[in-house]
């Protein structure tokens, strides 16, 4: 993946208050454009909307690991669809990053009208946890 672009805005990626890290609402968008978009003969774009959250997701856990934490440890999620006839799909990629064996975080999926871009299809804002500090390396990763 390419990296993370910049803010379009003066936030933080993310920023930690105690033990706990705060994610800002993170897209597809890439340096070189927004992932998971199709451009048809004609000019119609399609949207792969598990290709976006896929990205997401990863984009999260590469901005939570330099602070000590990840996509494992995360405790809350908010997810923003443009179109919850989306949702199938947003939730079958989703659950590859979460099957039911793992401890899951809280999650609340809503429909907005629109995001930045017309080619972001799904937004997610996060909350993470630190490990303990006498915890050992690797749990909840
Ligand atoms: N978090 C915001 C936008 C994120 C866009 C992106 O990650 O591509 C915002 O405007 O608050």
């Amino acid at each position: 993946m390419t990296p993370a672009p910049a803010p379009l805005a003066n936030y933080s990626d993310v920023r930690r208050s105690g033990q706990q890290l705060y994610v800002s609402g993170t897209t597809a968008r890439l340096a070189d454009g927004v992932a998971g978009v199709t451009v048809g003969p004609a000019g119609a774009k399609t949207y792969d909307v598990g290709a976006q959250t896929d990205v997401i997701l990863q984009k999260i856990d590469t901005a939570l690991r330099p602070h000590g934490s990840s996509v494992g440890r995360c405790v809350a999620m908010t997810c923003y669809l443009v179109d919850m006839a989306d949702f199938a799909a947003f939730n079958e990629a989703y659950n590859r990053w979460f099957p039911p064996q793992v401890v899951t975080p809280t999650r609340t999926c809503v429909a907005v009208l629109a995001l930045p871009h017309p080619d972001m299809r799904v937004e997610i804002t996060a909350i993470a946890g630190l490990p303990e500090r006498d915890e050992g390396p690797g749990t909840s990763d």
